[in-house]
């Protein structure tokens, strides 16, 4: 078909539609839709006539130009090299200010009169009250990146082109420019202008936060992303803040992060915006020490509008230190629990608190999912504390039949009753005497035996079976559980009193799969076990990848049981993702593996699925806990509660 009957045909549809009727609008797309009725609505545009295209004199172009003189500074090297990159396929490049007019370009010069016939110039006028529907006019309308193909241009003499705009926003959000990409020749199908389209929206979106760097300089600006390896490079949000943390402005991604977190959390008064601190989960010492910090200043913190972990970064404002007195002195090194984590924001905070707690007489309950690490955690409070040469005495208290539970906490002497050893023995609760009692899965605890422990820990004696005088201990009581211990108190399972007591503060440990430092997790367990069995093995990227894809429904001893079974199998030198056991070769746990991700409460109604693992195993209770993630007790005494018997223990 030739141009003249394209154009024709062109005009009869939108006079059609100036007109009131629709036919043949039923494939143009809505945006296209909305900005074609504008033209004829508001602009009051005559399809019928198509207009020449309007370049602005020598003079009016320069005062647009120097109205963004600051812009096309920075602007400058993106888009060259955006230019670069697309001269080849035959498009030239445009930029225009918020009212369209173009003020930079970047043409070919052998087309330079085609060019110029079809408005692909500088000092070209692309608003779309004048050149109606077109890719710059139509994306400074709408405030959003489109591409205007062919006959979705409403002037009839723009429908051999095919243009693709993004526009460049202020810290308000007003479109302070647009950068475009047109060609006079393309392909037919508007899905070979997509690719276009992403490359456009990117480069607008470097030019903004360039001239954002260039505007805020003077500013500290606070630079993020939801992946650690981007933030230095291409770190998605910027915040320009004060020293105290008050926000100043951000770019698209952070006003984005704000507008969430005032949704959530709308302002008492209109002009009160969140502090960077309100934004971000820490205090400003933690933002402020970034700058402080070794190696790759980049430090996690949870975004408390989407829960997200952030990586972020800061920048000083130009030639000035941020003052030496808002930068906080780092913590004293207490190795023991520096170990445990690398820059997770929830595991920031545990440690932070047990620093402080870890000289303190103070009891300490630690919460968590199985396999978190409780155990590891109240381990190294203890070596890091006042305490530290006394004795650690872990109790499982789920792990113990109940019948010893008394005898084995409390002692005995001799001959307190039929079967106990000939001397007697000290309870483990004397055994702790000037070190750190530590009481595994507490909830477990039997309804009279808490009365006794309560007694322990209010008076500082323990009174052993068959005694009749109380021996004093020097104790400090950590406890832990995964179970939701409110909910235990409600329904009569454990003293309140009792709960309080041991409660003198709480450290809750956060699952692997919610942790922003899975890697270092991953890493130091590895290189633990491969010391431990002095093997010279190497844990490849391959095999990294998948492990930090996986879900971890058991947590670190899953991880460990995991890396333990890839090495004890492994025949070369290096660990890859076949050595890997199958479960975590998948992007989600599989259904049954979740029982371990759930409290003890969830698994009332899951004994169908436990029984059906115990069968596949064979009853091989150590198979079962290993796939769960979770310690042997923990399988037993779900199989007590479901009635679940070995068939060579029935009868
Ligand atoms: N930071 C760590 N580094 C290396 N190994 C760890 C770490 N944390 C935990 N582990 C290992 O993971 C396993 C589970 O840890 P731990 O027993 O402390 O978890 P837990 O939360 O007490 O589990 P449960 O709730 O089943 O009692 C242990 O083998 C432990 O050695």
């Amino acid at each position: 078909m030739s141009l003249q009957t394209e154009q024709r045909q062109h005009i009869d549809t939108l006079i059609q539609l100036s007109e009131g009727r629709e036919t043949g609008l039923g494939a143009c797309r809505e945006v296209i839709r909305r900005s074609w009725a504008r033209c004829v609505d508001e602009y009051r545009l005559d399809p019928s006539r198509p207009r020449p295209v309007r370049v602005l004199t020598q003079q009016a172009l320069r005062d647009h130009q120097e109205s963004v003189d600051d812009l096309l500074h920075v602007a400058r090297a993106g888009v060259d090299q955006l230019h670069a990159q697309v001269a080849r396929l035959g498009y030239v490049l445009l930029l225009t200010d918020h009212r369209g007019i173009t003020v930079e370009f970047r043409g070919q010069r052998h087309r330079d009169r085609a060019l110029r016939k079809a408005g692909l110039y500088l000092g070209a006028d692309w608003d779309e009250r004048y050149a109606g529907t077109c890719a710059v006019g139509t994306c400074i309308h709408d405030t959003r990146a489109i591409t205007c193909h062919h006959g979705e241009h409403f002037d009839a003499t723009h429908i051999n082109l095919t243009c693709t705009a993004a526009p460049i926003t202020d810290p308000q959000g007003n479109v302070i420019a647009v950068l475009d990409i047109s060609a006079l020749e393309s392909p037919r199908s508007h899905e070979s202008q997509n690719f276009g389209l992403s490359l456009v929206t990117l480069y607008a979106r470097m030019i903004e936060d360039a001239y954002f760097m260039h505007r805020y300089r003077d500013c500290l600006i606070l630079r993020y992303d939801t992946a650690r390896e981007f933030v230095h490079l291409n770190g998605r949000g910027l915040i320009a803040i004060e020293e105290d943390g008050t926000l100043i402005a951000a770019n698209g991604s952070g006003r984005a992060l704000i507008g969430e977190h005032l949704h959530r959390w709308p302002p008492w008064s209109p002009d009160r915006m969140p502090s960077i601190t309100q934004l971000f989960d820490g205090e400003i010492s933690d933002v402020l020490g970034i700058l402080s910090a070794c190696g790759d200043q980049i430090r996690a913190f949870r975004a408390r509008a989407s829960d997200a972990t952030c990586f972020v970064t800061l920048i000083e404002p130009r030639g000035r230190r941020v003052a030496a007195r808002a930068l906080p002195a780092s913590p004293a090194p207490v190795p023991a629990l520096d170990r445990l984590a690398s820059d997770d924001p929830a595991m920031h905070r545990v440690l932070k608190l047990a620093r402080r707690l870890r000289n303190e007489e103070v009891s300490v309950l630690i919460t968590g999912e199985t396999g978190t690490g409780k155990e590891v955690l109240a381990r190294a409070l203890h070596d890091s504390g006042t305490r530290a040469s006394g004795p650690f005495v872990a109790v499982n208290c789920a792990a113990i039949p109940e019948s010893l539970i008394e005898s084995e906490l409390f002692g005995y002497l001799p001959g307190a009753f039929t079967g106990g050893r000939r001397h007697g023995m000290r309870g483990l609760i004397q055994q702790a005497d000037g070190g750190t009692l530590f009481l595994d899965e507490i909830g477990d605890m039997p309804l009279p035996l808490q009365s006794r422990l309560l007694r322990v820990l209010a008076e500082r004696e323990v009174m052993p079976l068959g005694a009749e005088t109380p021996v004093k201990v020097d104790i400090r009581v950590i406890t832990a559980t995964h179970r939701d211990m409110s909910r235990m108190i409600g329904d009569g399972h454990f003293r309140e009193d009792l709960y309080y007591r041991l409660n003198g503060a709480q450290l809750r440990l956060p699952a692997l799969r919610e942790r922003a430092d899975r890697h270092f997790v991953i890493r130091s367990v590895y290189e633990a076990l491969v010391a431990e069995r002095e093997q010279a093995t190497r844990l490849r990227a391959d095999a990294m990848s998948a492990l930090l894809a996986y879900g971890w429904p058991g947590n670190i001893r899953q991880l460990k049981n995991a890396l333990g079974f890839a090495l004890a199998t492994v025949e070369g030198d290096e660990i890859t993702v076949h050595d890997l056991p199958e479960e975590c070769l998948v992007d989600a746990p599989p259904a049954t593996l979740t029982l371990a991700q759930q409290g003890d409460e969830a698994v009332d109604d899951d004994g169908q699925v436990l029984h059906e693992l115990l069968q596949q195993a064979r009853w091989n209770i150590s198979q079962v806990a290993r796939r769960l993630g979770v310690s042997r007790p923990t399988v037993y005494r779900r199989m007590q509660r479901h009635g679940l018997v070995p068939p060579n223990r029935r009868g």
